[in-house]
């Protein structure tokens, strides 16, 4: 029974960071880039997918800080995102988006709402770290990814950076139906800060290194989609597939340029897909587009 609504969730954030007029409600803290995509054409599955049949392909990417504060401490662990635009030249769009993490934190939106609703404070401004774990031992569908935060380590750049797509989506060609997560791996390497070397960094800090990076050579990702098989979770992105999965590379995405406001009158809704792709029943997918609806509506609005 799904109780939790959108504009619930848009509100908690709004709590939880404080009312942020014109930003973004969640991943409030970004560098815009822009850049190109280029398929690879040797793909065997995936039969005429418009995304992998018209050549390179125009690209607008955010890359940002997972929570509602504009000004995030990027010294700081934690979540990074990536959100891709992929233009087709019949004027369809495909997006995809992925965190840094392989797991997300609840099952569906209600268990995701009842964690971070634990992290709120209380009249006196204090939160009740014993409340967040009780809630933890009662909801195993948020411990994969609160296990996974607790070794996570702060990202040296965007750039050494890799994203999961978490839900399931489908592709349904001709002659194939593929269940797929999308991932996606920097050619750069993964690389990452431990505590002593990111309390010497300045902040804010990504967006100069994306730029330092893209003006020294090539800032590129793999784009890939690892194929799910019988019995994987199909609508619960708290689950992870296994490791031995076959993974599928779907192209290359290339930055081209960083800054700028490109990205403003953009909503990264992981749900506009091209021709042949489709979303599965995840709840929180679907919860995905109500609420961004709702921030990108606001924030447009300078509310
Ligand atoms: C119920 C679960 C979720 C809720 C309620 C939620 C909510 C939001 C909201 C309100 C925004 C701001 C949208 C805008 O103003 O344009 C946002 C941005 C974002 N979210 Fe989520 N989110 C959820 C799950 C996820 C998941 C599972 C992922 C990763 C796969 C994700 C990745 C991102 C990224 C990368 C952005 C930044 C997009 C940009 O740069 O504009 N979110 N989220």
């Amino acid at each position: 029974e799904q109780r939790v609504q959108a504009t619930d969730f848009i509100a908690l954030f709004e709590k939880l960071s404080g009312k942020q007029p014109g930003e973004r409600k969640a991943h409030a803290t970004g560098v815009c880039a822009s850049g190109r995509f280029e398929p690879n054409t040797k793909v065997d599955i995936f039969t005429n997918a418009p995304l992998l049949s018209n050549g390179n392909l125009p690209a607008t990417i955010r890359f940002s800080l997972g929570g509602g504060n504009p000004a995030a401490d990027e010294r700081v662990p934690g979540t990074r995102g990536m959100g891709v635009q992929i233009s087709l030249p019949d004027g369809t769009r495909h997006m995809f988006t992925g965190n840094n993490f392989p797991v997300f934190a609840g099952k569906d939106p209600d268990t995701f709402f009842g964690f971070l609703s634990t992290l709120l404070p209380d009249e006196n401004g204090n939160r009740d770290p014993q409340k967040t774990m009780e809630f933890v031992k009662n909801n195993p569908s948020v411990q994969a990814n609160l296990a996974w935060n607790q070794q996570a380590k702060t990202a040296s750049s965007y750039g050494n950076t890799e994203f999961f797509g978490l839900h399931t989506f489908f592709y349904n060609g001709n002659n194939d139906q593929v269940m797929f997560r999308w991932h996606i791996t920097p050619d750069l390497g993964v690389k990452t800060l431990d505590a002593e070397q990111a309390n010497a960094m300045s902040n804010p800090f990504l967006a100069d290194r994306l730029a330092e990076q893209l003006n020294d050579g090539t800032v590129s990702y793999t784009l890939s989609a690892i194929i799910g098989e019988d019995g994987d979770a199909v609508i619960d992105p708290s689950v992870q597939w296994p490791e031995d999965r076959k993974k599928v590379v779907l192209g290359k995405l290339v930055l081209e340029q960083s800054g700028g406001d490109g990205c403003t009158p953009v909503n990264f809704d992981p749900n506009i897909m091209s021709a042949g792709f489709s979303p599965s029943d995840d709840p929180v997918l679907k919860m995905r587009s109500l609420a961004y609806a709702v921030s990108f509506g606001k924030r447009l609005s300078g509310q």
